[in-house]
C-alpha cells in the first residue's frame, strides 16, 4: 500500500481507466472523444454528464470566449511576475489571483459560471505572460476563435495554426482532461472535501500536476528525445540509463501495466505532425525505437507525455508550457471531481500507521544533554 497502490479512496462516476478499451469519460471511449469531437465537448461532458447538443455547444463556447479577457489586475500581476519563472508558478498565481478578485459564492451556487470563466482564463494567463515578457508587449486576449485549441496557438504563435495542428491541440486536450483518481486530482478533491473554494482546488491540482513523476514528465521526455542526432544514439543511451536503473520519463504508469490507451492516439498524432515542413522526422523514429526498446527489454508501456512532447514540440510549442497546456485540459477533470465531492461530502482525511517512538518522558531544554 506504498504510495496508496491499489487502495479504492472513494466512488466516481466520472471516467474509468483499465475497463472496456482502456478509457472512458462518462462512459464514452476515449479514442472516439479525441478524434471525433472537439475539447468544448468533452469538457461540457466531464462537468455536466452528458454531451451537448449544438446549442448547449454554442451557449458554453460563448461562455468560455467571454473569460478570456482579464482583469487589469490580474494583466498586473502577471506582468510583476518575472520572465525567468517556471511557467507552472506563472499559472498558479494567476489562478490564485483571479480568485481574489472574482471570488466564488460561498454555497458555491456559482461553481457552473467559474469553471467556465476559468476555461477561457487559463490559456490567457499564459499567452498574455509570454507576450509580455518575451516581446515587450500586451498582447489582445479578445478573439471570435470558438475553440479552446485554436486560440491557444493562434495567441502563442501569432499567427493561424494549420487544421493538423488545431486537431492534435484539440486531442490533445481531450486526451488529459481527465483520469480518475490520479495525483493531482485526487489533491484537488481533497481540497474540496474541506469546503474549500474552486480556485483553492485548482491551484492544488496545478501545484500537483507540476512534478516530473506527474504532469511534469512531458518536458522531461522531449528534452532526453532532442539530445540525440540518431537512433543508435538514443538505444545505447537507454542501456545506460537501465545499467543505472534510472527511470526514464513518459514511461511507466500506476494503472496501465501492459497499454496506455491515449499513447496510441498520441503515436497517430506525432506521425501526422512530422509531415509538417518545420519538423524533424528523425525525432519520431527515435522516439519510437526508444518505446519499443524500454517495452520489449522492461516490459514498460510509454505513458502519454512521452509521445506528449513530440506532438507539442512539432508545433514548436515552448518545453516549458507543455505542462500549462495540461492545466487548461484537465481543469475540466478538476472541477468534475471538486463537483462530485461536493455534491456527496465528508471531508477526505485518512489514517496514518504511526512508526515513530514510543511515549517518552519530556525533559526539559535545560536538562538535555
Ligand atoms: C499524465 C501522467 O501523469 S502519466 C505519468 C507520467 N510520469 C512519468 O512518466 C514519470 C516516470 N514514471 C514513473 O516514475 C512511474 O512509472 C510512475 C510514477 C508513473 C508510476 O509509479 P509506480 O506505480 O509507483 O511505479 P512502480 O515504481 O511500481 O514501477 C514498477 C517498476 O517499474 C520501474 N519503472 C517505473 N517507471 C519507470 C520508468 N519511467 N523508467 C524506468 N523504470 C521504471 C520501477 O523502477 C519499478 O521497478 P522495480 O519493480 O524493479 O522496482
Ligand atoms: O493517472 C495517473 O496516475 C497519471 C495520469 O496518467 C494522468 O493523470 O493523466
Amino acid at each position: 500500500m506504498s504510495g496508496l497502490a491499489g487502495v479504492t479512496a472513494g466512488q466516481s462516476a466520472i471516467c474509468t481507466c483499465g475497463l472496456g478499451n482502456g478509457l472512458n469519460y462518462r462512459g464514452y471511449d476515449i479514442a472516439d472523444l479525441a478524434l471525433k469531437t472537439d475539447f468544448e465537448e468533452v469538457a461540457y461532458l466531464l462537468l455536466n454528464g452528458e454531451l451537448p447538443n449544438k446549442h448547449e455547444l454554442k451557449m458554453f463556447q460563448r461562455k468560455i470566449i467571454a473569460g478570456r479577457e482579464l482583469p487589469i489586475s490580474v494583466k498586473n500581476v502577471l506582468k510583476s511576475i518575472p520572465a525567468s519563472s517556471h511557467p507552472m508558478d506563472v499559472m498558479k498565481t494567476a489562478t490564485s489571483a483571479l480568485g481574489c478578485i472574482e471570488p466564488e459564492a460561498e454555497d458555491f451556487s456559482d461553481q457552473m459560471d467559474k469553471i467556465t470563466r476559468l476555461l477561457g482564463a487559463f490559456p490567457s494567463f499564459l499567452v498574455y505572460w509570454h507576450h509580455w515578457h518575451k516581446n515587450g508587449k500586451e498582447i489582445d486576449l479578445i478573439s471570435d476563435e470558438t475553440t479552446i485549441a485554436g486560440y491557444i496557438l493562434e495567441r502563442l504563435k501569432e499567427k493561424k495554426p494549420l487544421d493538423v495542428e488545431v486537431k492534435a491541440m484539440n486531442a490533445m486536450l481531450t486526451l488529459y482532461a481527465e483520469h480518475e483518481f490520479n495525483a493531482s486530482t485526487f489533491a484537488n478533491r481533497i481540497t474540496a472535501s474541506t469546503l474549500s473554494d474552486i480556485y483553492s482546488c485548482m491551484t492544488t491540482g496545478i501545484g500537483t500536476l507540476k512534478g516530473p513523476l506527474h504532469g511534469g514528465a512531458n518536458e522531461v521526455a522531449i528534452k532526453f528525445v532532442l539530445q540525440f542526432s540518431d537512433v543508435n544514439e538514443a538505444l545505447k543511451e537507454v542501456d545506460e540509463l537501465f545499467a543505472r536503473k534510472e527511470k526514464i520519463m513518459g514511461f511507466g504508469h500506476r494503472v496501465y501495466r501492459e497499454l496506455d490507451p491515449r499513447s496510441p492516439i498520441g503515436h497517430q498524432l506525432a506521425d501526422e505532425l512530422k509531415e509538417l515542413e518545420t519538423s524533424d522526422p528523425k525525432l519520431y523514429d527515435i522516439a519510437a525505437a526508444v518505446r519499443d526498446k524500454v517495452k520489449a527489454e522492461k516490459g514498460l508501456p510509454d505513458n502519454i507525455d512521452f509521445f506528449g512532447g513530440l506532438i507539442y514540440h512539432y508545433m514548436e510549442i515552448e518545453r516549458l508550457y507543455y505542462t500549462p497546456l495540461f492545466i487548461m485540459s484537465r481543469a475540466a477533470g478538476w472541477a468534475a471531481h471538486a463537483f462530485e465531492q461536493r455534491a456527496n461530502n465528508r471531508i477526505i482525511r485518512p489514517s496514518s500507521e504511526y512508526t515513530g517512538p514510543e511515549p517518552r518522558e519530556f525533559v526539559s531544554i535545560e536538562d538535555r544533554a
